[in-house]
């Protein structure tokens, strides 16, 4: 065990991240008025290059007009391989209102990326006199990105958190699929003749939830593509989620709703983590470390994970 302690992540609510195009302003009133925590305004793929300058004054005009209540308003700028990165981020600093609280860097590969991004956040920021630090998020979806996945979440005292872009993961690391996330059909073990399904994602997330975890940011799921297969959502989040990731994107309004009740802890679970706690404060009234609890072993360690939960529900608020 390390003396050094764990820091703990953002205390924030990052269940969803809604994410939509900056070429459509047409639609921000309605992101703003959805149940996402994190909104993620897009000026990267999801944008026509011809309507980059357009799409970036309609983002920069939504950070004064737009009210966007309690939600983190994050901006996804052009990769650092692409000529419109530094004018996203000087036109969003020097014109954008105070409103705006995130950017997210997209096909992080190193460290320094981040520390590219930063530098110029810092100049712009000091020139501007702006007095809220604009945070920084980060999409790991590269090979280089996930081999230098610890490094790249030390890499900024401003980095808050962290996703995993399959769509361009797939791409980068040379994967047989067309899919976003989900079950790969082709990716299966054999048993006695039987496929049994597994989950091609879960080594890259793993990766990111421990470089994550290590130094203090949020670990978030990305991008779901089939947005008519609600299961499949459920599924893959309920398995991010269990991973220790903290929210799921949504690229369609209705994955909102999913994403918030797969990153909710159930009454039940908080219901059962605060009984355990409860257990375990008997235990060690009676000078014992360990106790059972409807049949299973509890201990101290049972007493971190139960907070992981109680503190999950309570920053929601909820009982
Ligand atoms: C996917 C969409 C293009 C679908 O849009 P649309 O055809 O308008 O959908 P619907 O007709 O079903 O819309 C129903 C109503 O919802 C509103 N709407 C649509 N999209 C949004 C949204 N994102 N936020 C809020 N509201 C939205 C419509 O206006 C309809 O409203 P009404 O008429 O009043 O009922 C579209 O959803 C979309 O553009 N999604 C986001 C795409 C995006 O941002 N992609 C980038 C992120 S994913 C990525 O980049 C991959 C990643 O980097 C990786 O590598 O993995
Ligand atoms: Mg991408």
């Amino acid at each position: 065990m390390s003396f050094r302690l764990q820091p703990p992540a953002p205390a924030r609510l990052n269940r969803c991240q809604l994410f939509g195009p900056g070429s459509r302003p047409a639609i921000f009133k309605k992101m703003a008025a959805s149940a996402a925590d994190v909104i993620n305004l897009d000026l990267e793929d999801s944008v026509a290059p011809d309507d980059k300058p357009e799409a970036r004054k309609n983002i920069i005009a939504a950070t004064h007009d737009i009210d966007w209540g309690d939600k983190t308003l994050s901006v996804r700028i052009n990769g650092l391989d692409t000529p419109f990165w530094y004018r996203d981020v000087v036109d969003l600093i020097e014109q954008g209102g105070d409103r705006l609280d995130q950017i997210m860097i997209p096909k992080v590969g190193r460290a320094a990326d981040v520390y590219a991004v930063d530098a110029l956040v810092t100049a712009a920021e000091a020139a501007t006199g702006r007095t809220k630090p604009v945070t920084l998020e980060v999409i790991i979806e590269s090979a280089a990105g996930i081999a230098h996945v610890e490094e790249i979440a030390a890499s900024s005292p401003r980095l808050k958190a962290m996703s995993l872009g399959a769509a361009d993961f797939a791409a980068s690391m040379g994967m047989a699929t067309t899919g976003i996330g989900g079950t790969q059909e082709n990716y299966y073990m054999l048993r006695e003749g039987e496929k049994h399904w597994s989950d091609p994602w879960h080594w890259a997330q793993a990766a990111i939830v421990a470089a994550c975890r290590t130094h203090g940011v949020l670990p978030v799921d990305g991008p779901f593509g089939d947005f008519s297969d609600d299961d499949g959502f459920r599924a893959q989040a309920l398995r991010s989620a269990t991973l220790g990731m903290v929210g799921k994107w949504a690229i369609h309004p209705k994955q909102v709703a999913l994403a918030n009740e797969v990153f909710t802890p159930s009454e039940d679970a908080v219901r059962e983590a605060r009984e355990i706690l409860a257990a375990m404060e008997e235990a060690k009234a009676s000078g014992a470390g360990a106790t059972v609890y409807k049949g299973r072993l509890v201990d101290i360690a049972s007493i971190r994970q139960a907070e992981v939960i109680v503190r999950q529900s309570e920053m929601i608020g909820g009982a």
